[in-house]
């Protein structure tokens, strides 16, 4: 049996005549961390919003546990929304907060006063039952929100950015807690934000959004390891990225050489994209490496230095070197075949997915 819980099929979202969601074709499963990652405006809340019934879409179908619900209220579906200011009512304490549904749905008070107790437990929060919404700290608010939507025993949790609000120390925590919470509960999460450690740090799966699309979806890794395009190889995570021509399966060129890599499936000598993550780079004497660059400034991050540097044809390189170097130096920069990432232009993700499927693990 399938475990897919909510689908979107060829959704579209238009405002006139600006389309804010284009062709939008995902698949979400049962249990699990999913996350729509992506700049500012390219159309995160108005998928959750279009799956939380607060919006129509222009065109296209979406599916709860298989059946369309795209005519069904947002108060009907079974799914809840935790919002970027959560909403809670200020004049109310928490306890009458993560009761409000509850109440609205007019359950018997044993029934409420036992789900709240176990909601406020879940998100370590008991004892804070009478407490004013302003007597709490920012992460005590989100998880106040937090109990006020799983009271509600919702298949799914929408969270719209949740955690912007916070300081950077509070934020780490309440990741933590999240993906924590998330796997006790087993309920499906999808959750919003524009912070690519964020999302590689807490998800089962990604979907990296720009411009109304989806430009690419697989794991934390997947994504970090092969991303499919330019937007993406820059989105997440830092990169280098030089241009190039395939050769043949398993050589490539750029900086006016060949080199050995691990990508495949493309036409001799079709022009590519090729990214080289900083870590994946380090320095040695000029003559032992494989690309020669000039050092332009150096700053020790600790565990490693981090180096911008300046090849022959004015390409900018960042080098994450166990080694130091100086301003000025003259260097060359090491790296293995694996570490090569080769990107074709435009390549769909079916594609893609196709062509890795095609050589990976030959
Ligand atoms: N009611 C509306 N009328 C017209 N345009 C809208 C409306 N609502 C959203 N948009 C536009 O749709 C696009 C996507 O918005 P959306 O809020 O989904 O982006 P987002 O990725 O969630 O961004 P953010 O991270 O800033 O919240 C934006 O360009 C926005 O201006």
């Amino acid at each position: 049996m399938s475990n897919v819980i909510v689908e979107l099929k060829h959704v579209y979202k238009r405002y006139g005549d600006t389309e804010v969601l284009k062709d939008i074709n995902i698949e979400i499963e049962q249990g699990k961390f999913y996350t729509l990652l992506g700049p500012s405006g390219s159309g995160k809340t108005t998928i959750l919003r279009a799956i939380a019934g607060f919006l129509d879409v222009s065109e296209g179908e979406v599916f709860f546990n298989g059946e369309k619900i795209n005519d069904v209220p947002a108060n009907k579906r079974r799914v809840n929304t935790v919002f970027q200011d959560y909403a809670l009512f200020p004049h109310m304490n928490v306890l009458d907060n993560v009761a409000y549904g509850l109440r609205i749905q007019k359950r018997p008070k044993a029934e409420i006063k036992e789900r709240v107790d176990n909601a406020l437990k879940m998100v370590r929060l008991s004892g804070y039952e009478n407490r004013e919404i302003s007597e709490l700290s920012g992460g005590q608010q989100q998880r106040v929100a937090i109990a006020r939507a799983i009271v509600l025993e919702p298949e799914v949790l929408l969270l719209d950015e949740p955690l912007s609000a916070l300081d950077a120390k509070l934020r780490k925590d309440m990741q933590y807690e999240l993906r924590e919470l998330q796997q006790r509960l087993g309920i499906t999460f999808l959750f919003v934000t524009h912070d690519q450690e964020e999302a590689l740090a807490l998800s089962d799966e990604i979907f990296v959004m720009s411009d109304g699309e989806v430009q690419q979806s697989g794991t934390p890794v997947d994504i970090y390891d092969e991303p499919i395009n330019h937007f993406v190889a820059d989105f997440i995570g830092e990169s280098n990225i030089v241009s190039g021509h395939m050769v043949k399966d398993f050589v490539v060129e750029f900086n006016g050489k060949e080199f050995e890599c691990a990508d495949a499936g493309m036409r001799p000598n079709e022009p590519v994209e090729v990214v080289l993550r900083p870590e994946d780079l380090d320095i040695t004497t000029v003559g032992e490496g494989k690309v020669t660059v000039d050092v332009d400034t150096q700053l020790f991050r600790g565990d490693y230095y981090e180096i911008v540097a300046y090849d022959d044809a004015k390409n900018e390189w960042l080098i994450h070197s166990v080694n130091p170097a100086k301003d000025g130096d003259r260097v060359d920069l090491t790296f293995d075949p694996e570490d090569i990432h080769v990107m074709r232009l435009n390549e769909s993700e079916e594609d893609f997915d196709a062509r890795l499927e095609s050589y990976e693990g030959e």
